[in-house]
């Protein structure tokens, strides 16, 4: 049984904004995105990266256009000092990328990351300490004036150790780690103490990062918290209001949407969401939904499936399946109608004029990240007719009439109802040939045909053909007004099979396949069965001719 939450949690405080703005902001353009995978995403790992994964997942974040990086906590271990001595040393930073490094408030691991940093071209040093309630109770046993000392003192070692080197471009970052556990006002506090001994100009801007170190609270609250320091931090124009997201409540992603609606221009996060527990917010999902929006969002996804393949071997963790945009599974559809919605908005797609991407239930072109679109359908239990010749077209470029789609459909249920599993689309080409025997000996097969005799208007066409009648050889011949009575008239007359065509498609095979065209009739038997029969020949004629000895076939299985 439950304990009562009432008596173990407290709710969280909300902040007073009566005349909040960010709810009816939009989003105009991309912030500046900073990944912290190789710190904060690193430090969540059951085993951090070695040097190589690091190297790895620095060239895949450059390569996917991160001109931010924060690539380590220098202080923590002698595997991150050296990895971040080999990206300078080894001259590995784009020019237009900045590194960034993270350490504590304390004398010898702010000198210990300065000189990690050495004959780096620029650099961002980031300096946290924690300002909440909570923490100063807790883990500082501090009062508020020491935790301000403790940030200042931080700030001012910054100060002196850049002066070292003055041939570096430093830029710094400070945090007030725990910001959405933190009064406002007090945050506001602390960093204005930081900024008083940074004294930073529009030329030379700080950055603030506001971290929801822990998600204790709704989206809304975050973003309440960000309007008020946005309006009540002093130099805002020398200030770049950056923020943190994790995601405790599963609202990391809304969280930092809505803080740049209240006015940050930076976020911090990881791709796919790694991080400690519930992970740091997904810069892959802020960043496609952006796209989405018709704003460039200046990081490029275009190959995810690459993307995907190097996060998860350098985090050792798996990307699931139904992750936004990445996941294998978020641009397939097994339910009937979704299928259908989907296979129609193809079409409506193809036929418009505007390139506006317009496609029911798909949020984003698959191709844009690299997928093709044969996984958008997929056929179990739960799919319906459009489903499945949607698997047929891309498969074989097969474009089933309507009625023939239904027919077939059933006979795929019955499948996957009998297997309770998926059926891939070669299971499906299987059921295919079988249901309307196109695969192995067959009742009525041809050898040969020819109907080239003399035709004139009026005048009936005369097929003589060459078949195999369970496997022996006949001559056959009909009269008709085309080729396909001639035909008919044929197997009724020689073989005693009646087949009325009731309806009759064509088409041309998509460029490439070996086969040109095929040809589908829907017939009546003698008994009044309402049967389907397909044929697919280079030649569109004999296309036809196979066609109806399929429904013939189909006709004879019973
Ligand atoms: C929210 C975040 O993600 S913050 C980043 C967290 N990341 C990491 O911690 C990864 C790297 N960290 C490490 O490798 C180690 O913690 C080190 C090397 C930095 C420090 O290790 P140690 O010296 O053994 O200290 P330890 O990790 O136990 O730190 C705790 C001490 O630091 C103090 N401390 C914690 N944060 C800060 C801070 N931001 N500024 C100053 N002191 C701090 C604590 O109060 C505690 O002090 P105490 O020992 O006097 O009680
Ligand atoms: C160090 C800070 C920025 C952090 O990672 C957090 O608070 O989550
Ligand atoms: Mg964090």
């Amino acid at each position: 049984m439950l304990q009562n939450p009432e008596t173990k949690y407290r709710r969280f405080t909300t902040v007073d904004l009566p005349d909040r703005t960010w709810p009816s902001k939009r989003i105009e353009k991309a912030p500046i995105w900073l990944s912290t995978d190789l710190r904060d995403g690193n430090q969540s790992l059951i085993d951090p990266m070695d040097g190589e994964k690091k190297r790895r997942f620095f060239d895949l974040l450059v390569a996917s256009g991160f001109k931010q990086i924060e690539v380590g906590f220098p202080s923590a271990s002698q595997t991150e000092f050296d990895f971040i001595r080999s990206l300078i040393e080894e001259n590995r930073i784009p020019d237009d990328v900045t590194i960034q490094v993270l350490t504590q408030s304390r004398e010898d691991l702010i000198r210990r990351s300065f000189e990690s940093l050495k004959g780096a071209k620029q650099a961002i040093v980031h300096l946290y300490n924690a300002t909440s309630p909570s923490f100063r109770r807790t883990v500082f046993n501090m009062e508020k004036a020491d935790v301000v000392k403790l940030a200042v003192a931080g700030a001012k070692l910054f100060v002196e150790e850049a002066a070292k080197q003055p041939g570096t471009k430093w830029t710094f970052q400070y945090s007030p780690e725990t910001f959405s556990a933190t009064e406002p006002d007090f945050a506001v506090e602390v960093c204005e103490a930081v900024l008083d001994v940074w004294q930073p100009t529009p030329e030379n801007p700080a950055i603030l990062n506001l971290p929801a170190t822990v998600e204790v609270a709704g989206p809304n609250i975050y973003a309440d918290q960000i309007e008020y320091f946005c309006r009540n931090i002093s130099r805002r124009d020398s200030v770049i209001v950056s923020v943190h997201p994790h995601n405790d409540r599963g609202t990391g992603v809304a969280a930092a949407e809505f803080s740049v609606m209240a006015g940050a221009d930076r976020i911090e996060g990881c791709l796919f969401g790694n991080g400690e527990r519930t992970g740091n917010v997904d810069l892959v999902t802020l960043a496609l939904n952006l796209y989405t929006q018709g704003i460039n969002p200046g990081l490029d996804f275009s190959d995810m499936r690459n993307v995907v393949r190097t996060v998860e071997y350098c985090n050792q963790l798996p990307v699931h399946p139904r992750h936004p945009y990445a996941g294998e599974l978020v641009f397939t559809a097994f339910s009937g109608s979704h299928q259908d919605a989907i296979k129609k908005g193809f079409a409506a797609q193809s036929k418009r004029n505007d390139e506006y991407w317009d496609v029911p239930y798909l949020p984003i072109d698959p191709a844009d990240v690299g997928c093709s679109y044969e996984a958008v359908i997929r056929v179990n239990s739960q799919s319906g007719k459009g489903g499945v010749a949607w698997v047929l077209e891309q498969d074989k470029g097969l474009q089933l009439p309507r009625r023939m789609q239904i027919d077939f459909s059933r006979k795929v249920q019955e499948i996957s109802d009998r297997t309770g599993k998926e059926i891939t689309a070669g299971a499906i080409w299987e059921a295919f040939e079988e249901s309307y025997c196109l695969a192995g000996a067959q009742r009525f097969d041809l050898i040969e045909y020819d109907d080239t005799g003399a035709r004139k208007p009026g005048q009936d066409r005369v097929f003589v053909g060459r078949i195999t009648v369970d496997g022996k050889e006949r001559s056959i011949s009909g009269k008709g007004n085309g080729l396909i009575s001639g035909l008919l008239e044929a197997l009724k007359a020689d073989c005693g099979m009646e087949l009325e065509v009731l309806d009759y498609h064509e088409h041309a095979l998509r460029k490439g396949s070996d086969a040109q065209a095929a040809a589908y009739v829907e017939c009546r038997t003698a008994d009044g069965r309402t049967l389907f029969g397909v044929g697919i020949d280079a030649d569109v004629a004999i296309a036809s001719v196979k066609a109806v000895l399929s429904a013939a076939n189909v006709a004879s299985k019973g």
